[in-house]
């Protein structure tokens, strides 16, 4: 690796969350190949250091935590994102005043999750650039930049209106106002009040987001003009470094089963990292599931709500359950012939990157948005709306492993993942961006 004059040290700052940490850790991961010291700053409940074996001469660092783990649970995502912000700053100042008396002030820049947005403060006054990165999708960012924007007493009126619902988001064709990432997180003024926060107290010097141009093409060029910071598509990141240790321990036996299953036959059922469905919801989706004839690998978490005995005793026979799955490896797996997904970025990317259809059943706004693109941009999967019930679960499974329009939409999958992947290849957009991004790095570490 070239020696260079230039400060090395980067200081990431990820959000709490598997989705989050993840994609983080693996920007250091490539940062760190590029040359770069890395230095991680965590709080308590956002723990990565069980990764520092996979992740050798990274120096992670935790501060103090300003809100307990239970604050989470009590105050909802969106209060608690806006209260982490405002109690976090004090803390991580001191932290990065304690790095740059250790490093002799040899700190390059500090990287922080959208999310984080404290750790603005540090970089003022520490007078270092600051850089954010987005886990979700380029079309979620540009469509949080655009509420940023909005009236919240005229949007909270338009949404009243069916007609002013159904109209297309001006240049973020296909998304259409009802389909903004507004709703089920919270009130929706609250939900302005954080894309407000996160984009009037950005002062960064650029945007990285965990995405590749060949799948959100306009949403990037949008962002490229309304941010007037340089946007720098590096995804997708888990194809570009290993991924840090996960966060809970990883069921292997189900790859053994899987070995065990006809090419193409499974079906893959996880919820990601956050969510929990109702016992209704999943009573049905097993009858479903049982119903399609076609084995299934169900991730379950630990805490989730039990099944009723005679489907969990089903469940069984017909199924595999696993409290937590290594995921990457089992979308790779040939027995894989779909993923039944709640849309997470990261999952979405996976399966992406895998070539796997997927059925979508999305709980989030940001996750809506995933599933619009999944069924009707690329076309490689189908979304299910309205109630969950057992005959409408039989058929999306048949529709995706078995009917003649799975051929189809398993084709596109495949042309996409080979696109996917010849990005962060030699010469592809994502090598070239992370190219770029670097020597904008030392551009702009030299002239501050
Ligand atoms: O059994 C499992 C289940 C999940 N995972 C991993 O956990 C991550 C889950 O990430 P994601 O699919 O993005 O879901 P969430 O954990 O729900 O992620 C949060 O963060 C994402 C990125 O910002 C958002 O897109 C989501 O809406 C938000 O809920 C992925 O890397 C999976 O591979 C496993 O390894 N094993």
């Amino acid at each position: 690796m070239e020696k260079m004059n230039t400060k090395r040290r980067i200081v990431l700052v990820p959000a709490p969350g598997q989705g989050h940490v993840t994609p983080m850790m693996q920007l250091g991961k490539l940062l760190d190949l590029k040359g770069f010291s890395i230095t991680v700053v965590q709080g308590h409940f956002n723990q990565v250091s069980s990764s520092s074996q996979k992740f050798p001469g990274f120096q992670i660092v935790t501060i103090p935590e300003s809100l307990q783990e239970s604050e989470f649970e009590r105050l909802g995502p969106i209060e608690f994102l806006l209260k982490l912000n405002k109690t976090s700053k004090a803390s991580f100042k001191d932290c990065i005043g304690h790095l740059m008396v250790q490093h002799g002030n040899d700190i390059a820049c500090i990287i922080y999750d959208e999310f984080m947005y404290f750790s603005e403060a540090a970089a003022k006054e520490f007078k270092l650039p600051s850089v954010v990165i987005n886990t979700s999708s380029a079309t979620n960012q540009a469509c949080r930049t655009f509420l940023s924007k909005v009236n919240a007493e005229k949007f909270l009126a338009n949404m009243e209106d069916p007609q002013a619902q159904d109209k297309v988001v001006e240049n973020l064709h296909p998304l259409r106002y009802k389909e903004l990432p507004v709703s089920d997180m919270g009130p929706v003024e609250r939900v302005l009040d954080l894309c407000k926060d996160v984009v009037k107290e950005r002062r960064a010097f650029a945007v990285i987001i965990n995405t590749v141009s060949c799948l959100e093409n306009s949403s990037l060029a949008w962002l490229d003009q309304e941010l007037g910071i340089p946007v720098y598509p590096l995804g997708p990141l888990h194809i570009t470094a290993p991924p840090p240790s996960s966060l809970r321990e990883e069921d292997m036996s189900c790859i053994e089963w899987l070995n065990k299953q006809k090419p193409r036959s499974v079906i893959y059922i996880s919820l990601g990292s956050v969510l929990s469905m109702k016992t209704k919801e999943v009573s049905e989706m097993a009858l479903g599931l049982c119903d399609s004839n076609q084995p299934f690998l169900w991730v379950i978490r630990q805490g989730s709500e039990p099944l009723p005995e005679e489907v969990s005793k089903m469940v069984s026979e017909k199924g595999y359950i696993v409290k937590w799955a290594p995921q990457m490896e089992v979308l790779a797996h040939p027995a894989v012939g779909g993923f039944w997904s709640h849309c997470g970025w990261n999952s979405t990317l996976e399966s992406v990157t895998e070539g796997v259809p997927m059925i979508c059943r999305p709980f989030h706004g940001e996750q809506k948005l995933n599933a619009i693109y999944i069924e009707s941009v690329w076309k490689i999967g189908i979304q299910i709306e309205g109630e969950v019930e057992r005959g409408v679960v039989e058929r999306a499974v048949k529709r995706l492993l078995v009917d003649e329009e799975s051929a189809s939409m398993r084709e596109r999958a495949l042309v996409l993942k080979e696109k996917v992947k010849a990005s962060v290849r030699n010469g592809g957009s994502s090598y070239n961006a992370l190219d770029e991004f670097v020597k904008y790095l030392e551009k702009v570490e030299l002239s501050s």
